[in-house]
């Protein structure tokens, strides 16, 4: 069976910025083990846990936010499947906006650092192809809602 972990492409949108697309940042968090990689926050899913509950616990925990500080997009989820020291992994990621841009980040001692990252910037800090595409996807998805409104 392959590993799960679920977590959240947290945003938030700055508010003195145009044109209106161009405020968009993205939290992306390096690992101080391994790779020193960057991810949005996720993490494993515990037994008997669902999926949202545990995107919630680890950005609260990875991250200093809770439910409290975001706004679910109910209409993205992504999902990622990738090898992982040889064992199939998938990864489940909601999008949730910032409802206060200025809401410090408190990281845990998994990640040694952050960044509020637009998405160009935040593809190349997300080395993988699959986050990348799914960086692209939410930056999509929040353009289509804007031009509805
Ligand atoms: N000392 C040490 N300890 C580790 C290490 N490893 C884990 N720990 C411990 O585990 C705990 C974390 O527990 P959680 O927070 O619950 O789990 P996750 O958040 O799921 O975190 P992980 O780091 O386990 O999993 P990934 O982020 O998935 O990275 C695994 C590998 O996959 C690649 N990779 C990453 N992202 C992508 C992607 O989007 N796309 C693609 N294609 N590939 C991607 C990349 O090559 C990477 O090296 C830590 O506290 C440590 O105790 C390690 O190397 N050294």
């Amino acid at each position: 069976m392959a590993l799960r972990a679920c977590g959240f492409i947290v945003f938030r949108r700055l508010a003195s910025c145009v044109p209106p697309l161009d405020n968009i940042e993205y939290l992306l968090l390096q690992t101080s083990y391994g790779e020193h990689h960057w991810t949005p926050p996720k993490g494993h899913v515990d037994p008997g846990e669902d999926d949202l509950t545990t995107a919630l616990r680890e950005t609260k925990e990875e991250a200093g936010l809770g439910a409290e500080h975001l706004q679910v997009i109910n209409s993205f989820v992504q999902e990622l499947r990738y090898e992982v020291r040889g064992k199939p992994k998938e990864v489940l990621y909601w999008l949730a906006e910032l409802k206060e841009p200025g809401t410090a980040v408190t990281l845990s001692d998994e990640h040694q650092d952050y960044r509020w990252a637009r998405l160009e910037e935040a593809c190349a800090l997300a080395r993988y192809k699959d986050l990348q595409d799914t960086l692209r996807a939410a930056q999509r998805h929040l353009e289509a809602q804007q031009d509805k409104q």
